[in-house]
């Protein structure tokens, strides 16, 4: 188990056992530290405890709003904090024991949160790269081929539904866990903190000195780091749409929820004038980190002639006398996980919360010991969990890795969030702490051809910017510059070179709180057990968006080739697509693309995709257009009602060709409470592409657009017929349809302008037209069916 592991889930009060540590010497200095915990002076230990509460309360309306998934420990800290706001005057001594509690409870989610890791794999009905606990079974497969030019890519998800659908969900528990309980475990942190500082005051054991000296380091380059004034701090929720925002260059800092949630100091903001900023003496207050503010970095770098809090001048923490002490070696220290440990407060979560982020951006993770240089947590995590030794952490300054450079701007890693077939992304924040995605794309090796592909993204997304329902393209960087030309001219010379240098494509993107694959296993979830079918309007405003985000492509002329839940996001409570990896343009000439290989998602890819370029049984080649598009569409509607895709039952990749390339294969449909969603799917799942219904028509399905059923009046009767038969087709649902357009037609042929305006007598042949069209398809339909 690594120390971070190890502090998360340690007891914080007295009567713990030890359940971390094998050595003995640790328990007793965590029992020594718990017993001075216990019985601290007031002076030293509790005020800044009970400090922190009253932010807290303050903050409490923002908090909510930024985390959605809130624990229990959580609410209960902000009820104390109001509890306390009204003590603030008085030090009360039994203030003690419910902080004591308090980070009791807090320990022990993390150590829930903790005591698995996070790793990918994929799922055979999403077909992404899932967020899977340790021990890795019931493992899904993922191929994924190259095809002719590396860059297309077929890939193949197969594996085992039900085990990797719930490892899924379990992860994402975890992520969300992880995300609430970041703040409480910091807040423990800082209680730890204390303890240990009086603990060091007390014995003069100290590695804090040491500790403080690189902290103080890493607060000068973040301070570089934030060289601009910041404004803005936008962060995004869990699963939810939830946005804080925090004007921290306005705002004070005592109503903003997380610059002031664990902090038992009144930070001054001030927006960083010189992005050459000097360290700080030791002695001076943390000036300029302004939202950045951490208590842990007061804490561990103020002394206690620190102004940021006037009231408790002198009171402060004495860190000067710290350094003083004697420091403990370093493998002393990995086996004292009671130790303070900033790093704990590094936490990375799928979607992470206000507090989170700053915490993060704030204590980078070589902050709190120059020997811990490990890339990411959760790269740490899944070492241990894979049962490796973890090896000791080597002394490298990594600040390389903290920090991805793009167009000269700065963005500090808090985590990875997941990694596709080319690419690695990292969740980042920028200097005026707004939340990113970053997307790196190593090109070093590979074609040109392949290279200029990667960047036909870039091209795409810029094409589509300021569009509602596409990921928005923040920045970008093609470092090989010579690349960037070759693609932005249109033409590559070097079409069969290989890039050599270390070159990459650096996209700054819209952050995305959850893909829709997870909603999806998470809705399952839910209804797992239980004989719920899934809620119709949750799927007609999901579906929705859907369509309107693959209907900005296919506007644009544009074919994705790869949609699936995974590459739909939720960013502020709409689904945007992503990953235009393998997306081409449609030509001007044709309403069709040609491919130079198979490219999608076995499980979502159409009959024409495993197929494209060979000829059908009239001699002309099979291309992929719009409808390649709309049957992967069908592929994930069918998942979103029935919890698998259309072939999932057929695992292998020649299982799926054979079957989807078979025009004479029926998909199943189990019967649904809305004939319309069979209609609907079917319309999209048509074998035949030219029979598949376009975007426009599926956004006037009577799926999304029910007709509204009308009262029985006297201009009804007029429509009697049409009464007649509806009501004798129920089941049907094509001759239904049918009736509600005539019906339509006859009642309201132009519902948007009065029947005034219906004088033009084009108008009206057109409008006898199409009433006369339906009709005929009503009766050829009902001739069919005799
Ligand atoms: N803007 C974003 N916000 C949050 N997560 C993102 C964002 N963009 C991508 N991701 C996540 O990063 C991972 C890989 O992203 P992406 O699909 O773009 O990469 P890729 O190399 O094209 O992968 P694929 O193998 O799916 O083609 C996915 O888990 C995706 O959900």
């Amino acid at each position: 188990m690594d120390r971070d592991a190890r502090n998360l889930m340690r007891p914080i009060n007295s009567d713990f056992t030890s359940s971390s540590s094998s050595s003995s010497n640790s328990d007793l200095f965590r029992s020594v530290q718990a017993a001075l915990k216990r019985h601290r002076p007031l002076e030293t230990s509790i005020r800044p405890k009970r400090m922190l509460a009253p932010r807290r309360e303050v903050t409490k309306g923002s908090a909510s709003s930024a985390a959605v998934v809130d624990t229990k420990s959580s609410r209960d800290v902000a009820t104390q904090g109001q509890d306390n706001t009204a003590k603030e005057s008085s030090v009360q001594p039994h203030d003690m024991p419910t902080s004591a509690k308090e980070t009791q409870e807090d320990a022990c989610v993390t150590a829930v949160s903790n005591s698995s890791s996070i790793t990918h794999t994929f799922d055979e009905n999403l077909d992404v790269p899932i967020d899977q606990t340790k021990p890795d079974i019931g493992a899904s497969c993922h191929f994924e081929s190259q095809g002719i030019d590396a860059q297309k890519k077929v890939q193949f998800s197969i594996g085992t539904g039900a085990s990797s659908l719930e490892m899924e969900w379990v992860s994402i528990s975890q992520a969300e866990a992880s995300a609430v309980i970041n703040h409480d475990s910091k807040h423990q942190n800082i209680l730890n903190t204390e303890a240990d500082i009086c603990l060091k005051s007390d014995g003069g054991i100290s590695l804090l000195a040491k500790r403080t000296t690189a902290a103080q380091d890493q607060l000068h380059q973040f301070r570089n780091f934030l060289s601009q004034p910041m404004t803005q701090s936008s962060v995004v929720g869990p699963s939810c749409a939830t946005t804080t925002s925090v004007h921290a260059t306005s705002a004070p800092m005592s109503t903003t929820y997380c610059s002031s949630l664990h902090s038992g100091y009144h930070m001054p903001v001030e927006p960083l004038k010189d992005s050459n900023v000097n360290p700080q003496p030791s002695n001076a207050p943390l000036r300029g980190t302004g939202a950045m503010s951490n208590p842990q970095i007061a804490v561990a770098a103020q002394p206690s002639t620190s102004a940021v809090d006037t009231q408790n001048e002198g009171k402060e923490y004495d860190l000067s006398k710290e350094q003083k002490g004697c420091k403990l070696s370093e493998s002393e220290y990995q086996e004292n996980p009671s130790l303070p440990d900033v790093k704990q407060t590094e936490v990375e979560s799928y979607a992470g919360d206000v507090a989170n982020a700053r915490s993060q951006v704030t204590l980078p993770p070589n902050l709190c010991s120059d020997t811990k240089s490990e890339p990411s947590k959760s790269e740490k995590q899944e070492k241990a969990a894979s049962g490796k030794v973890v090896p000791a952490p080597r002394k490298k300054n990594k600040d390389s890795d903290l920090f991805i450079k793009v167009n000269g701007k700065l963005y500090q890693r808090l985590g990875k969030i997941g990694s596709g077939g080319s690419s690695e992304v990292h969740k980042v924040i920028s200097s005026d702490c707004t939340i990113y995605a970053l997307k790196k794309i190593k090109l070093k090796g590979r074609d040109y051809a392949t290279a200029f592909g990667f960047c036909q993204e870039i091209e795409y997304l810029n094409k589509l910017k300021g569009k509602n329902h596409i990921i928005q393209l923040i920045d970008y960087e093609v470092t090989d510059k010579a690349l960037l030309h070759a693609v932005l001219s249109g033409s590559i010379n070097n079409k069969d070179g290989r890039v050599k240098d270390d070159g990459y494509i650096y996209m700054v993107l819209e952050y995305g709180e959850i893909d829709l694959a997870h909603m999806l296993s998470q809705k399952w979830k839910e209804m797992d057990g239980s004989n719920q079918t899934i809620d119709e309007n949750w799927l007609r405003f999901y579906w929705q968006q859907i369509l309107l985000a693959v209907s900005t492509i296919h506007e644009e002329r544009i074919v994705h080739s790869d949609l699936k839940p995974a590459n739909f996001l939720l960013v502020r409570g709409s689904l945007k697509l992503i990953d235009f990896g393998i997306a081409k343009a449609i030509m001007s000439d044709t309403t069709n693309i040609q491919r130079d290989s198979q490219v999608g998602t076995l499980s979502y890819m159409s009959p024409e995709a495993f197929m494209c370029n060979e000829t059908d049984a009239d001699g002309n080649t099979i291309k992929c257009g719009r409808p390649s598009d709309i049957w992967s569409l069908g592929c994930i509607l069918y998942q979103m009602v029935y919890g698998r895709t259309p072939f999932a039952d057929y695992k292998t990749f020649w299982a799926k060709f054979k079957v989807i390339t078979d025009p004479n294969h029926q998909i199943s449909y189990e019967p649904v409470p809305n004939p319309w969603l069979l209609d609907l799917m079917r319309k999209c799942l048509a074998w035949d592409r030219n029979e598949r219904w376009r975007i426009p028509e599926l956004l006037q399905h009577p799926f999304l657009v029910p007709p509204v059923p009308t009262q029985p009046s006297s201009h009804d009767h007029s429509c009697k017929l049409l009464r007649l038969i509806g009501q004798n087709c129920t089941s049907d649902s094509e001759a239904s349809k049918l009736v509600c357009q005539l019906k339509q037609l006859l009642e309201d042929p132009l519902p948007s302008t009065t029947s005034q305006l219906l004088t033009s007598r084009d108008q009206q042949c057109t409008l006898l037209c199409q009433v006369s069209k339906v009709c005929l398809q009503l009766q050829e339909h009902f001739q069919r069916d005799k």
